[in-house]
């Protein structure tokens, strides 16, 4: 059951954001930015949301609407006219950009939520640092690369830190809240409170591969994938099996599906670099064979499952 009461409780005051954030730029407009601009700005922050491609951002925030009328249905249920107020509110603190530079001249943070590449976050973040404001905190989404490498990109390596959401992000109640080695205390204090007042439980880690849940998880999809390749169980068996065993709401083949399989294979890619003699991070031919067919699972309509185009 997810506790909507929550994400309502978050919401009762203007200032829900106990933080010294109130303008929030997310950096790429797919499945998770997406998720975290909608997040914030039901929170009350100004969001700009920035993607390279002005086709995807419209069908971000057409997703968008949609989700937040979900979240409406559930947090004013009795008051349907409030739920619409909800919604057209929350929508009008959303604007989007292709030009990440302009975008971040007025942030207080920007999140990056663009592709899992340590060369394309690289380059990115050393255009901000040298555009946006002297105050301005920086976090990645990352899922597993390591934020020190990647604030290497930027001077103000005390004001960067990780953000990492769980996907669906309006919906996963997580938010890992990672110190770099020079994230300053005041950062991490700001990143702890903005988290909070979006409706985020946060935890803190270490800048380890992968922080907790996905080094925990990775090599849980891993095995799951390799069972299936060796013929072990049916794709279909293998997610009843932890559904109905172990209590988890989605299988791991379609949790690889639902997450994208692009995203898996980039996260093992780099594991694997990093880590050669870790048999846990091995390539996984199948999972390369799928990726390299574009079958990426939910987002284009097949992976290990076919999916009907929405
Ligand atoms: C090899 C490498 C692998 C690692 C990859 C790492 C990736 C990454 O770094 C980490 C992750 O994110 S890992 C991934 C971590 N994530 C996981 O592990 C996810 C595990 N899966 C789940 O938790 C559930 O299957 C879902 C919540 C996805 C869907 O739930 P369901 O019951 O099957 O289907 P439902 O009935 O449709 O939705 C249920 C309720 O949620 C509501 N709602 C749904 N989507 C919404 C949205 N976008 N907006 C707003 N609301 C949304 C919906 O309204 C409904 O409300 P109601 O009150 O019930 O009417
Ligand atoms: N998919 C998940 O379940 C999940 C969960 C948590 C964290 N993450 C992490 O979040 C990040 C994004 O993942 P996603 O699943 O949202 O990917 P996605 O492919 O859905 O979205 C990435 C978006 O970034 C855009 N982009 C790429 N380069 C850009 C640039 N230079 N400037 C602006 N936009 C750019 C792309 O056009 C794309 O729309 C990755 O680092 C991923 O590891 C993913």
């Amino acid at each position: 059951m997810i506790q909507f009461g929550v994400i309502a409780r978050n919401f009762s005051s203007s200032s829900a954001v106990q933080s010294a954030i109130k303008n929030v730029t997310v950096i790429g407009g797919g499945l998770m930015g997406s998720g975290i601009a909608q997040v914030s700005a039901q929170a009350g922050q100004n969001v700009i949301l920035v993607d390279l491609s002005s086709d995807v951002l419209a069908k971000s925030q057409k997703s968008i609407g949609n989700n937040l009328g979900r979240v409406a249905k559930k947090i004013y249920k009795d008051n349907p006219k409030e739920g619409e107020k909800f919604v057209s509110e929350s929508m009008a603190r959303i604007k989007t950009a292709t030009d990440p530079v302009s975008a971040s001249q007025g942030a207080d943070l920007v999140v990056e939520a663009i592709v899992e590449n340590m060369d394309i976050k690289h380059q990115l973040f050393k255009k901000l640092d040298a555009a946006a404001p002297n105050h301005t905190i920086f976090a990645s989404n990352t899922s597993s690369l390591s934020i020190n490498e990647i604030a290497a990109a930027v001077k103000r390596k005390d004001k960067f830190g990780g953000l990492h959401f769980f996907n669906p992000v309006p919906v996963m109640r997580l938010l890992e809240v990672v110190k770099g080695a020079e994230t300053s205390t005041a950062t991490y204090e700001t990143m702890m409170a903005w988290g909070k007042g979006v409706g985020k439980t946060c935890i803190t880690c270490k800048d380890t591969p992968g922080f907790v849940v996905n080094r925990l998880l990775v090599p849980y999809i891993a095995e799951a994938i390799r069972l299936f390749e060796r013929g072990d169980a049916s794709a279909r068996d293998i997610d009843i099996a932890m559904k109905l065993g172990a209590g988890y709401p989605m299988g791991p083949l379609e949790l690889a599906d639902y997450v994208g399989l692009d995203t898996n294979k980039f996260i093992l890619d780099g594991w694997h670099k990093k880590y050669p003699q870790e048999t846990l991070f091995n390539p996984i031919p199948l999972l390369n064979k799928l990726v390299s067919e574009g079958k990426l699972g939910v987002k284009t309509g097949e992976g290990f499952y076919k999916y009907e185009k929405k």
